[in-house]
């Protein structure tokens, strides 16, 4: 039988990232399609602003193995609607995750297959199960980066297909000062 070897690393909790892990950046850019305001997103796609970097700490596609990332979420918003990640299902959509609040104000939107959506807060601190089938975003409501750990099993994959076609059923706005969670009027099963 041969081992892997532990690993233990200290997360930078100021500014989120995990020393040794894999970058990923997304810029406004990638994030095509996914905002209500085209007029406001094709204004802000000038300067083309990151909107959020990953740290992943990942193993191969194994069951039973688990990977870890941080996200750093960037405060922003395309109109009315605050920055946030794209959101998905898992490949294998059975597997659960933990979410873990670091830094910064936000929230996690998830939802069912069939539409269902659920807001929960976070800050840090914050502990957010993400059961079996339920697609999830996370959104910085904040005025600084929203920064998180994420756990997840190495084999749960990415399915971004469909949240990528038709968004969530929710979504989440500034409205008169005030963070609104709202129904999305381009949503359709
Ligand atoms: O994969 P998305 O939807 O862009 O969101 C990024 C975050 O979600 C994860 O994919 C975990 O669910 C992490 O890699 C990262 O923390
Ligand atoms: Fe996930």
């Amino acid at each position: 039988m041969e081992y892997k070897n532990p690993i233990g690393v200290n997360i930078d909790l100021e500014t989120g990232v995990i020393p040794g892990a894999k970058k990923l950046v997304r810029r406004l850019s990638s994030l095509k399609g996914y905002f209500l305001d085209e007029e406001a997103y094709n204004e802000l796609l000038k300067d083309d602003p990151v909107v959020y970097e990953v740290y992943a700490v990942e193993q191969d596609e194994k069951d039973g193995d688990l990977n870890f990332a941080t996200t750093v979420l960037y405060p922003g918003k395309v109109g009315k609607e605050f920055f946030f990640t794209k959101g998905h299902f898992h490949s294998k959509a059975d597997r659960a995750e933990i979410y873990y609040g670091i830094k910064g104000k936000g929230g996690m939107l998830l939802q069912t297959p069939e539409g269902k959506a659920e807001w929960i807060p976070m800050g840090p601190g914050t502990v957010v199960y993400v059961p079996p089938y339920w697609a999830h975003r996370t959104v910085n409501t904040g005025d600084e980066p929203f920064i998180f750990l994420a756990v997840y099993p190495a084999d749960a994959g990415h399915d971004y297909g469909s949240i990528a076609e038709k968004g969530f059923s929710k979504i989440v706005i500034e409205e008169n000062g005030e963070v609104k969670v709202v129904d999305n009027p381009r949503w359709r099963e």
